[in-house]
């Protein structure tokens, strides 16, 4: 049984009138990888500054347990990584390593020590005498990473740490996390659903200020997979008829067609697709592809977050 690290109830903020965070409660287990997902404006940077100390919420509560006790102060046990860090472009990678290092209590010699493993695991070593200034977005954000985990917290808490990246530096944080999270838990914010995916065991899923979905990604995949017919048919007058119609047959239950395309929900996905397809040639319908399976988790992602 893994047990709780971070534990969020009823959390809060409001900017004037305005709540943006609607009392929303979640825990992160220790030692997991949790994303924090959701469309532009849901409130996630919002949500992660409070959970680094950095914003003060108007209500409810956030507690951090070390060894299954609350702690008075959690910042010392975080490591945080905002959306957009700040560097010092003349400070050399190294001599920000260990500007951070001292910043967050430790003495010189434990932060050189930290600095020089830092570097080597987040890929800077041969970089470290650098300047800053001439460092790409991925190596900043690898030296942000490096920041963020000098004193090893106990959880490192990430501001959409890839949205800003090209596909390289993307894969380069996403590896690097995906080792981290071997040895540190791990809650990320993101709007893209395949990030959270790529590294993550449990999704926190938020639509204008409150919790829409949460849950480890397995089960969300098991609980919330329907069957699914995707279709596709050829630009003809009959065949753009018959699609358009086609949602109205009493075993689909959802339909979402646009252009030559349809994306069907339907009760049974072998005697749909049957059906589908004497359907059509009887009607002369031109059908360019048939895809049964099951809906995925963007599929879901979008649902939530249109809905
Ligand atoms: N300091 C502030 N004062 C007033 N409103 C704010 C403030 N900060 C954020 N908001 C509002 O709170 C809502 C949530 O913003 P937040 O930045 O937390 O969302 P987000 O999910 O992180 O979005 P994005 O992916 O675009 O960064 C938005 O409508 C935003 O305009």
């Amino acid at each position: 049984m893994t047990r709780p690290l971070l534990q969020v109830k009823e959390l809060i903020k409001r900017f004037k009138e305005r709540e943006v965070v609607k009392g929303i409660s979640f825990s992160v287990a220790e030692g997991s990888c949790a994303a924090l997902l959701g469309p532009n404006g849901a409130g996630k940077t919002t949500t992660i500054s409070m959970l680094a100390g950095l914003l003060q919420p108007s209500g409810g509560s956030i507690e951090l347990l070390v060894n299954g006790s609350p702690v008075p102060d959690r910042r010392p046990y975080i490591g945080y990584l905002p959306q957009t860090p700040v560097f010092y472009p003349w400070m050399t990678g190294k001599e920000f390593l260990l500007y951070a290092g001292e910043l967050a209590g430790l003495k010189s010699r434990e932060a050189a020590l930290e600095t020089a493993e830092w570097l080597e695991a987040v890929g800077l070593k041969d970089a470290g005498n650098r300047k800053i200034g001439g460092y790409s977005g991925g190596m900043k954000q690898r030296l942000g990473l490096a920041q963020a985990l000098i004193h090893r917290p106990k959880l490192l808490i990430l501001d959409e740490p890839v949205s800003a990246l090209d596909p390289a530096g993307r894969k380069d944080v996403l590896s690097l996390l995906q080792r981290i999270r071997q040895e540190t838990t791990v809650l990320f914010s993101t709007h893209v659903l395949h990030d959270a995916e790529e590294i993550c065991d449990e999704i926190l899923m938020i639509r204008e200020g409150e919790i829409a979905l949460v849950g480890s990604l397995d089960h969300i995949r098991r609980t919330y997979s329907e069957p699914v017919i995707r279709l596709e048919v050829g630009g003809d007058e009959a065949s753009r008829a018959w699609l358009a119609a086609v949602g109205a047959k009493d075993f689909v239950s959802q339909a979402e067609t646009s252009g030559g395309r349809a994306k069907l929900t339907v009760t049974d996905v072998e005697q749909a697709s049957l059906a589908l397809m004497a359907d059509a040639v009887a009607h002369r319908v031109m059908i360019r592809s048939l895809e049964a399976g099951q809906s995925t988790l963007e599929d879901l992602f979008l649902k939530v977050v249109q809905s």
